[in-house]
């Protein structure tokens, strides 16, 4: 592998479980989204998010209860809408500030995060949560404050995560050539779009998920077995 200067890593499925978002974040921010449009929906960050989402669904007008609807609606479904998740992030701080839940970490990515930044490798993370989200995320960890190691964070304002200009607008929002960045995730169309963007992939299959005899990338159960 060609010298790795920086790592852009995911979050979901990759430093953390997908039942932690699943199971624990996306319900936290459902059962409060309407009393928090309710109580927040004149300042101008919440007016902005919803006037997007009501752009993103084609709705010229309406009511904040239809807005409110449709957000739900897209919680359910999982949909990675900036607008949504910028607004989920506001939602979530709560939680984390009053201690009802830390970020779920794999056991060994703290450990191998801090190796990594000892040897000089610069840190980011690309996900489809909002960077408030993610930094309130490594902030507020079961592995501790991650926050300093990182250098930076992009989300779906960069771009959608399986389309490959958005990777070439991370390096070069980093300043490296792509050659020199290995890319973490789990889910092969957001490392087929990287690859395509000239960046290192790696693929991240966390037990009971098993690495296939011929991987469509290099394949990883843990962040321990990565060398970059
Ligand atoms: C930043 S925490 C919430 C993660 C989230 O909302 C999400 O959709 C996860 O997407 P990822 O790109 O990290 O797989
Ligand atoms: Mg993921």
């Amino acid at each position: 592998m060609t010298a790795i200067r920086a790592i852009v890593t995911d979050i979901e499925g990759t430093t953390s479980s997908i039942s932690f978002v699943k199971d624990v974040l996306f319900p936290y921010a459902r059962q409060r989204l309407p009393a928090y449009v309710e109580t927040h929906g004149d300042t101008s960050e919440v007016q902005h998010w919803l006037h997007e989402a009501a752009k993103e669904a084609d709705i010229v007008e309406a009511t904040r209860q239809e807005i409110i609807e449709l957000l739900l609606g897209w919680i359910d479904e999982d949909r990675k809408s900036t607008a949504l998740k910028a607004l989920q992030g506001m939602i979530w701080q709560e939680g984390y500030e009053s201690g009802e839940y830390r970020a779920h970490m794999y056991p060994e990515v703290a450990s191998r995060l801090h190796a990594w930044r000892g040897e000089g490798l610069h840190l980011y993370v690309y996900s489809s949560g909002s960077v408030q989200a993610q930094k309130l995320f490594f902030r507020y960890s079961e592995s501790g404050d991650l926050t300093p190691l990182f250098a930076g964070y992009f989300d779906t304002e960069t771009g959608p995560k399986r389309e490959q200009v958005s990777y070439q607008r991370i390096v070069e929002a980093i300043g490296e050539r792509p050659e020199h960045v290995l890319f973490l995730s789990d889910v092969v169309q957001e490392l087929d779009a990287a690859r395509a963007a000239g960046l290192h992939t790696g693929w991240l299959l966390r037990p009971p998920l098993e690495v296939p005899p011929q991987p469509a990338h290099p394949a990883y159960a843990s962040f321990d077995a990565i060398q970059p």
